[in-house]
């Protein structure tokens, strides 16, 4: 057997916890952040895992007249797409489990950003590409490595109204109308700092 599916199933091996234990935030106007610490546990190889597994590319986009490249490396796995990871497989089939019903349709694609250090970020938006801008909707991040916080303000701008760490293993999940009357980021820090992987969860036609 594989030493990797070997340690999914030795004691003391990675684990995801109950989705239970996750605390609801309402931000108000029909959004809210459910958050739970350390979901993830005993995966220390998993960030290094998908560092050098996951095929990552830079991304270059149009402003204005400049192409400007995004601050930090993606991949994107699509509904049906094998993910990287068989934990990261169980993470959204238990998402999937826990919020199916409220969210009323599975989790089925998965984006992965990775900050390499405090000098990559995403600036604030909400992800309303595409349904998210009518309709409301899930996106479920699991974060790993080093610990960046993640802001949410009300869209449109004015200050930051939430600031939350989000650590090795934690789960944060943005619901209800959160994407599109909510902007969130994760900002660049001058503080040396490691990489940071998140993997987002979300249903379909969501981006
Ligand atoms: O890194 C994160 O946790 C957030 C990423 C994000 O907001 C996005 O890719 O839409
Ligand atoms: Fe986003």
């Amino acid at each position: 057997m594989h030493h990797l599916q070997a340690s999914l199933f030795a004691t003391g091996g990675p684990g995801l916890g109950d989705l239970a234990a996750v605390r609801r935030t309402e931000l108000g106007r029909g959004a809210w952040i459910d958050l739970l610490p350390g979901w993830l546990t005993g995966a220390d190889d998993l960030f290094q895992e998908l560092v050098s597994g996951v095929p990552w590319h830079e991304e270059r986009r149009r402003m204005y007249d400049n192409v400007v490249v995004v601050p930090r490396l993606l991949s994107y796995y699509g509904e049906g797409e094998d993910l990287p990871h068989p934990l990261l497989t169980r993470a959204r089939e238990l998402l999937t489990a826990h919020y199916g019903s409220e969210l009323g349709e599975p989790f089925v694609t998965a984006g992965l950003c990775w900050y390499r250090d405090g000098r990559d970020s995403v600036a604030w938006h909400g992800d309303r590409i595409g349904r998210g801008e009518a309709q409301d909707t899930m996106v479920a991040i699991v974060s790993l490595g080093e610990p960046r916080p993640l802001l949410l303000r009300p869209r449109g701008g004015g200050p930051t109204a939430v600031r939350r760490p989000l650590g090795h293993g934690d789960l944060v999940v943005m619901g209800g109308s959160c994407q599109r009357t909510w902007d969130h980021a994760i900002p660049k820090t001058r503080t040396p700092v490691g990489g940071r992987i998140s993997v987002q969860f979300r249903p379909r036609g969501v981006n």
